[in-house]
């Protein structure tokens, strides 16, 4: 049985071991129900070996830092900020590099700064970083009868029956590189990364440059004009603050390693050393099953997709399981229904959940439920097919007078060729020149940039109108 250890410096040695106790039982029971997309390890043995070995190594996040991120979650719940969550579809250990993780942070804050401006809010900004290294699958062999890539995690890309074999020494591998990945986040963080004049010189670049970016060049322009003129009045240079990091909580021979018996909440609970929020898969949030037992137990803040066949029960049931406290930021649901869904299954999840009063972080992922496979074999999705999901998210949102806090993109800062469409017009013949993911097509800088500051434009107005509203 594993048992939660405490953030140094902790208090009550009886309360202590009691704690423990319950919450090591709990954790074993939660685990003990059945548990979707995990992978068939060919010996249990080495499994439990290794989650020992992790269980006794270096938490990369600390219960602190995880209470601030849901105290700053708690304002985007509020109406007070919005939540920016991007990055790659699928982390691999090759590219857990200081190039690629600046390319992608970079871009992450870029977007950031131009919905700050746009909204008037903070944006809390959230990498799909650090540990996105599992990947829920909808078959279990390929088209050529291999067991299917699960991501870095768990097996290798390679096609050959021994590199797809699930081995769990990757676990060990992908907490490594998870530690580095997570050194380099803080550095990028709290260095160039931090410098709102150096991101609006590339955003102004961008602008000038890319065909997306020119009928853009009135906002970067008014961002400009506000930073030279915090300049002139002498402020303090702006700098962005932290950058938190995310994956999904799928691979829970990995995700129960690595737990602290966190005391401070509502109640006792179990805050994850692996990252700071956690969200649970469409493909695994059964009710009954495991990955949602596992998230009730978590003292993280916890991100639900919701798919189109949600219903509003579901999305409440959800709700009371996981926020029983009523904690503005501890739930965030990730809608992921599709362009051409959201517009009808949306509105009556928000209805049911305003109606019961909980205050939840309404979040929109535009990627899944967005997908095709082209003729050539590509997996992709069409810029504009991004876009209308969003733009559809925001119409529920302003009709129901709710607050669409979140946006949860597959991005990356590198000059990719995996999504069709944006002003560039990308189109099927492109996709082969730089389709580099290991598993869904992510949106490429120029299209990301152009998608924010598209997006921005519809928050702008949502800012104007509610400063306008009769208070
Ligand atoms: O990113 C999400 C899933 O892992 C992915 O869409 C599943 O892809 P598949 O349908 O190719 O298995
Ligand atoms: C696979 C993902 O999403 P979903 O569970 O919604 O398919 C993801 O966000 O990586």
């Amino acid at each position: 049985m594993y048992s939660p250890r405490w953030p140094p410096g902790t208090p009550g040695r009886i309360r202590r071991r009691a704690v423990e106790r319950t919450l090591a039982d709990r954790l074993e029971a939660a685990l003990a129900r059945p548990a979707a997309q995990q992978p068939g390890w060919p010996d249990p043995d080495r499994v439990r070996a290794v989650v020992r070995r992790l269980t006794a190594g270096e938490p990369l996040v600390t219960p602190a830092e995880t209470r601030r991120l849901l105290d700053r979650l708690g304002a985007v719940a509020r109406g007070e900020a919005l939540l920016l969550q991007s990055g790659d579809c699928a982390e691999t250990f090759a590219e857990s590099t200081e190039p690629h993780l600046r390319a992608n942070l970079g871009l992450l804050r870029r977007m950031a700064l131009v919905l700050t401006h746009a909204a008037g809010l903070p944006v809390v900004t959230v990498a799909r970083a650090a540990g996105q290294y599992a990947k829920p699958r909808s078959a279990a062999v390929d088209a050529h009868g291999l067991p299917v890539y699960r991501g870095d995690i768990v097996n290798s890309a390679e096609s050959s029956h021994t590199a797809r074999t699930p081995d769990p020494e990757r676990m060990v591998r992908a907490h490594h590189h998870a530690r580095e990945a997570m050194t380099v986040v803080r550095r990028l963080a709290h260095g160039d990364l931090a410098d709102a004049h150096a991101l609006h010189e590339e955003n102004h670049r961008f602008v000038s440059t890319a065909p997306g970016g020119r009928r853009h060049r009135a906002r970067a322009a008014e961002i400009g004009r506000g930073l030279r003129f915090m300049t002139g009045v002498g402020a303090p240079a702006p700098r962005l603050g932290e950058i938190w990091t995310s994956h999904k909580a799928l691979l829970l021979d990995y995700k129960r390693t690595l737990l602290w018996a966190d005391p401070d909440g509502p109640e006792p609970r179990l805050s994850s050393g692996l990252a700071h929020f956690l969200w649970i898969g469409e493909r695994t949030r059964h009710p009954d099953g495991a990955h949602i037992a596992f998230a009730e137990l978590l003292a993280n803040p916890v991100g639900v997709k919701i798919g189109p066949n949600t219903t509003p029960e579901q999305a409440l049931d959800y709700l009371r399981r996981l926020d029983p406290h009523g904690e503005p930021g501890r739930v965030t649901l990730i809608s992921r229904m599709g362009h051409n869904r959201v517009r009808e299954v949306l509105p009556p999840i928000v209805e049911k959940v305003t109606a019961s009063g909980r205050q939840v972080i309404w979040s929109c992922d535009p990627m899944h439920g967005n997908s095709r496979t082209t003729a050539a074999g590509y997996k992709t999705r069409c810029y504009d097919h991004i876009l209308d999901k969003i733009t559809g998210f925001l119409e529920v949102h302003r009709a129901l007078g709710t607050h669409p806090g979140g946006l949860h993109l597959e991005a990356t800062g590198e000059d990719v060729t995996e999504c069709t469409g944006g002003a560039r017009g990308l189109t099927e013949d492109n996709l082969p020149a730089r389709y580099r993911t290991a598993c869904d097509p992510r949106l490429n800088a120029e299209q990301s940039m152009e998608l924010a500051f598209t997006v921005a434009e519809s928050y702008a107005t949502w800012a104007t109108r509610s400063t306008e509203a009769p208070r």
